[in-house]
């Protein structure tokens, strides 16, 4: 142990531990890290103690123990939560280790496949759409428009982890009050408050058995959640066992299909035991308690950091309008279409969303206080002599601000850092917010999509402004993870493209082509258009108000819907008809309000028909009416392609099919049928050379703009400024 001293690291320090693992809450992290890195001006510090501890932020080293030398040390334990009785063993793979950890991990690692995440997209998809109502409405009741966005996320996630993971379809979204969401919350909060216990088996390992008596025994003094959760958890899983219908794509079944090698006799004995020895050879599948103990895992460790994560990035984007607004352009130009599911492959095309949450997670590292590896067996590395036993802690918060790989501005919010000739000259262990090497998080993809998802259709419709209730610098506290103390407060303002003609023409092109939006003679009007959020705002105001009636038709819709269940809904005659009902009225009247001028009523209306749906025309009327939410309409996002439920909708007889015209073209077509219906006009434009979104990332304030779409430069194209003249005069004269 003297070898660290005898190289001159940074003696022994107790606080400078407990700073780094527990006392953020505390030190604020902001104003302790600037502190910190001139007292002790090292990248190693060493503790004694029962289990001696280094904390590093040393790249070389982290990437030798976490990536590398892998074999030589396993994944630490830190809290103690659940046991394996017969073994006293850790349950969890989270906490297990060796061989035991492989088995399990290989049987979770198909469940987050890039194909069993695409499946799930429609889903997380669903669940956000109930967001954007709610940060709606959330916003509308605030006299400044703000939210509380980390409980709001919260709710996201649960629900969509409940849904994607464990199969249930839960309704925290549209009830605060979930039992589900209070119970998760619980156990987070606990995890602030009980310090000591986290600590002591930290420092003590050894004494694993005791610190989980005590942990059990808290339960008679003070209601658990945990417990709560895990019979839940225990309800899910013998009901999934036992009804072999009720299958579904998700961790759950994975883990119970799973089958593996018996480790001993005895578990070859149990199994044979429990589902007799006709099927008797040397495998087993897991049991009910260890996929409990995994499902309650994997619901925790994505419910909160997902929604941690989601609170930085839109805390930062608040605060960035710059970045905002950047990033905005580019989900525009890549996922026009208005309230239209978004495809998983569409997330892909988001390069400057990936640089977003990417610089998010390196400013706030979350999930730091568990990337720990203890060494099982001495070793060299890098000339240091790793003794059997030492924990090694990366220190990501120091090695995500370090100037050596950030540059001078550690503290800014820079997504650009991210650019690939950037990223190609930066130590690989630089940047380690999922942790790194074969142990590294095991839900990444999962959690990638639902941030990429949440972001892209949130700001589509809403701007975001620092809040006045908001104090700075945030003040954050540690736990589990590394959160907002008392959540993070910002303003929310409905975006006018959300609620003007292009916004309404955009949502109306997921169900209407350019030329049937002609046809209705939708352009024809002659009123100005509001385009700035304050003549948004109060236009959108009064028509929501007076379109109360068809808002209340579809809530009593939506709670009918979550109350009965999303497959018992889909299969339910009547809640069908009403569905179509609805939307057909909806449809018929936001066309009607749209020709005698009162714009935003018939957006409101179009909106709420467009939603989730897709127009099949009826070969006998030749009346366009939408499909249930539900039915997949567009196949690159749905994961299974059912039929539509009802046979009334006969489908469209074959037409020669329209090319489909570039984003920028047809975008630049539908405006101007907007302002006039001349389909000519469509073809002009299809000089104009294809817009990038990569461009996007180069792009500088000073660039040619229309409608948050920045334009090739006018040298490509001589004919464009005239173009882009014509387009505003036109817009002009209204
Ligand atoms: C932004 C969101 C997330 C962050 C920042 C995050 C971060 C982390 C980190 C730092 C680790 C430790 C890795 C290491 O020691 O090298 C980890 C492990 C883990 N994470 Fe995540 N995580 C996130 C989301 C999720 C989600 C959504 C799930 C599940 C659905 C999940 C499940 C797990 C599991 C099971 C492990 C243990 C893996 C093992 O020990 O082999 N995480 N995560």
């Amino acid at each position: 142990m003297k070898i660290f001293k005898e190289l001159g690291i940074p003696g022994p320090e107790p606080n400078f531990l407990f700073g780094n693992m527990l006392a953020f809450r505390t030190r604020p992290m902001f104003r302790k890290y600037q502190e910190w890195r001139e007292e002790f001006g090292e990248t190693y510090g060493y503790f004694e103690g029962p289990t001696p501890v280094l904390v590093t932020s040393d790249v070389h080293l982290i990437q030798e123990v976490f990536i590398k030398q892998f074999n030589k040390f396993h994944a630490r334990k830190l809290w103690p939560v659940q046991v394996d009785p017969d073994k006293d063993e850790d349950v969890h793979m989270f906490f297990a280790r060796g061989r035991r950890w492989k088995r399990l991990r290989n049987v979770v690692n198909p469940a987050f496949s890039a194909a069993k995440i695409r499946q799930m997209a429609p889903s997380v998809n669903d669940i956000i759409n109930q967001l954007l109502d709610v940060i709606r409405d959330g916003a509308k009741s605030n006299t400044d428009r703000s939210i509380e966005v980390l409980n709001l996320f919260r709710r996201l996630t649960l629900d969509s982890i409940l849904r994607c993971e464990v199969g249930l379809d839960n309704s925290s979204m549209m009830c605060p009050d979930d039992l589900f969401l209070k119970h998760c919350k619980g156990v987070i909060e606990d995890t602030t408050k009980m310090p000591w216990l986290y600590l002591l088996g930290f420092l003590f390992p050894t004494l694993h058995s005791v610190w989980i008596t005590i942990y059990k025994s808290l339960h008679y003094i003070r209601f658990n959640p945990v417990y709560w959760l895990e019979d839940r958890m225990r309800e899910v899983v013998v009901m999934r066992r036992e009804n072999k219908e009720s299958r579904r794509p998700d961790l759950i079944q994975q883990m119970l299909d799973a089958r593996f090698q018996a480790e001993s006799f005895k578990e070859i004995e149990k199994e044979h035991t429990r589902i007799g020895p006709s099927r008797g050879n040397t495998l087993r599948s897991m049991t009910n308690e260890e996929i409990v103990s995994h499902a309650l895992l994997f619901l925790l460790a994505g419910y909160e950091t997902t929604s941690t994560t989601l609170t930085y990035i839109f805390h930062e984007l608040s605060q960035n309008p710059h970045v905002q607004q950047t990033l905005r352009r580019e989900i525009m130009s890549v996922l026009p279409r208005g309230y239209c599911e978004i495809a998983y492959d569409d997330l892909k095309k988001l390069t400057y969303l990936d640089y977003v949450i990417w610089e998010a997670l390196r400013k706030y590292p979350l999930a730091s206080s568990v990337t720990a590896r203890q060494c099982v067996t001495a070793c060299t590395i890098n000339g240091l002599d790793i003794p059997e036993g030492l924990l090694i802690h990366a220190n990501l918060w120091d090695v995500q601000y370090d100037p050596k790989h950030w540059g001078d501005n550690p503290h800014e919010f820079d997504p650009l850092r991210f650019l690939p000739e950037r990223r190609k000259t930066r130590h690989p262990a630089a940047w380690m917010p999922f942790g790194a090497g074969p142990r590294s998080c095991a839900g990444l993809r999962f959690a990638l999509l639902q941030l990429k998802m949440t972001v892209a259709k949130v700001l589509r419709d809403f701007d975001f402004q620092p809040s006045v209730k908001q104090t700075m610098p945030l003040k954050l506290s540690e736990g589990a993870t590394i959160m907002p103390m008392d959540g993070i407060e910002i303003s929310a303002l409905r975006r006018a493209s959300a609620m003007s003609e292009i916004g309404c023409l955009r949502r109306m092109s997921s169900v209407l082509t350019v030329a049937e939006m002609a046809e209705l003679n939708v352009g024809s009007r002659r009123t100005s258009i509001a385009v700035t959020d304050s003549d948004a705002d109060s236009e959108s105001n009064a028509s929501e108000d007076e379109d109360l009636d068809m808002d209340a038709r579809w809530r009593s819709y939506l709670s009918r819907r979550i109350s009965s269940r999303r497959n018992s809904s889909l299969d339910d005659e009547i809640t069908q008809e009403s569905i179509l009902d609805i939307r057909r009225a909806s449809i018929t009247k936001g066309i009607e309000m749209l020709q005698v001028q009162s714009i935003h009523k018939g957006i409101n209306l179009m909106r709420r028909a467009s939603c989730g749906a897709v127009l099949e025309k009826n070969i006998k009327t030749g009346v366009r009416y939408p499909v249930p939410p539900g039915t997949p309409h567009r196949e690159d996002c749905s994961g299974d392609k059912k039929s539509s439920p009802k046979e009334a909708i006969i489908p469209q007889p074959q037409e020669p099919p329209v090319p489909k015209p570039s984003y920028l073209r047809s975008r630049l077509g539908r405006r101007r049928a907007s302002a006039l219906p001349d389909l000519e006009s469509v073809k002009e434009f299809n000089t104009i050379t294809e817009f990038s979104p990569r461009q996007e990332l180069a792009m500088d304030d000073e660039s040619p703009a229309v409608g948050g779409v920045s334009l090739v430069s006018s040298d490509d194209n001589p004919k464009l400024p005239e173009m882009c003249s014509r387009l505003y005069k036109r817009r002009a004269s209204g």
